[in-house]
């Protein structure tokens, strides 16, 4: 397939609440989009980097600099471009994974749309629909949390996902447990304590959590290992697990029991694929994390969560979690489950007027 160019397109997302996590609070998405431009079709993928680097070194601005001039040129440079190859051309480029993972998306995209392919088909999903779970950030009081959980639960979520960071963590997960009984529960700390924070961490231990998401630092897997062997409760990674051979290393540390897939944090969907792969071989069970996307990214990731390693119900949440409008047609939660679409490639696209509406730049590189 040989590649036109590539639209580069920035859209803000105002969300309907602001969302707190134990690194700041986002009010509003400032997303990347990119649109492969090819004769026989066009693909759309998202950049899950964020305005400032405080979730991952990555950022919006650092990608569109990084992809104008490093990571399109050798793909638009090829004759005939496959998915799977768009990875090798990228390799030389250090890092940027989720501005390679944009670009990525955008082509298989493409050439899936080009054949009729559905992302679910060519990733090998199992399933028609994916059990939700949702994202909860730390709100000013517990009384406040609840009330929120239980409009989450009311609408139908299989999972809560409490955020939390020292000082927010025993008190708000206890408060959840004793309200909503045996809910699937699990918290994310964003990597906010460190290995002298085991004491408070393992009190988490009494709330049959499924699981405490990437309690330490990003580069801390010895001390995630060392954390694992003081709690009862599984340690998932989710910063730190960049690439399949980082999942591989974390594996064989020890360091993890469960793995948060995000593949635009590990490059693309079928660097995605090769760590369900990796983790299924060894008994690792994963799920599907967000990173706030649009209905795009949304759409991809709902079709990676239908893969059979995908034991845990993950971020796929209905778009209304965070947007009153999103660019694409709405997803939304049936009984708690959200339906992996089969039309070809990501089976949505773009809405033209409210893309339009929701765009502050474009630029094109290409021919
Ligand atoms: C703004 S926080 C983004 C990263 C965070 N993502 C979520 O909590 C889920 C977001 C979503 O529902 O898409 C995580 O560390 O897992
Ligand atoms: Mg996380």
């Amino acid at each position: 397939m040989k590649l036109t160019g590539f639209e580069l397109r920035r859209v803000s997302m105002p969300l309907v609440a602001p969302f707190r996590t134990s690194f700041g609070v986002e009010t509003e998405r400032d997303i990347l989009v990119a649109r492969a431009v090819t004769p026989e079709a066009e693909g759309w993928g998202e950049c899950v980097a964020m305005r400032e680097p405080l979730y991952s070194p990555e950022y919006v601005d650092g990608a569109v600099d990084v992809i104008r001039r490093f990571l399109a040129p050798p793909l638009l440079d090829a004759a005939d471009l496959h998915p799977q190859a768009v990875a090798g051309r990228l390799e030389p480029v250090k890092g940027h994974q989720m501005a390679k993972a944009a670009l990525e998306m955008a082509v298989l995209d493409a050439w899936l749309r080009a054949r009729g392919e559905s992302f679910g088909t060519h990733l090998g999903a199992v399933h028609d629909r994916v059990p939700a779970g949702v994202s909860v950030g730390i709100m000013d009081t517990v009384e406040q949390l609840l009330d929120v959980v239980e409009g989450y639960l009311d609408e139908g979520y299989l999972r809560i996902k409490l955020k939390i960071r020292p000082g927010w963590d025993v008190a708000p997960v206890r408060a959840v447990r004793e309200r909503f009984g045996d809910v699937l529960l699990q918290v994310d700390a964003n990597a906010a304590y460190t290995l002298a924070d085991a004491r408070t961490l393992a009190r988490l231990d009494g709330f049959d959590l499924l699981l405490i998401e990437q309690p330490l630092g990003e580069d801390d897997l010895r001390q995630h290992a060392e954390l694992a062997s003081l709690l009862r409760t599984p340690v998932c990674l989710d910063e730190s697990i960049i690439s399949a051979k980082a999942a591989a290393d974390a594996i064989a540390l020890g360091a993890a029991r469960v793995i948060n897939i995000k593949p635009g944090r590990v490059g693309g969907y079928l660097e995605a694929r090769r760590i369900h792969d990796l983790c299924r071989a060894h008994g690792v069970s994963v799920w599907c994390g967000g990173m706030l996307e649009t209905g795009l990214g949304r759409a991809a990731n709902v079709a990676l969560a239908a893969l059979p390693g995908f034991v845990l119900p993950g971020d796929t949440s209905a778009s209304g979690r965070y947007y009153d409008e999103d660019i694409t047609p709405p997803f939304v939660l049936e009984n708690g489950y959200v339906r992996v679409p089969d039309g070809p490639g990501l089976g949505v696209e773009p809405i033209p007027d409210v893309l339009r509406e929701r765009t502050t730049a474009t630029e094109w590189l290409g021919s």
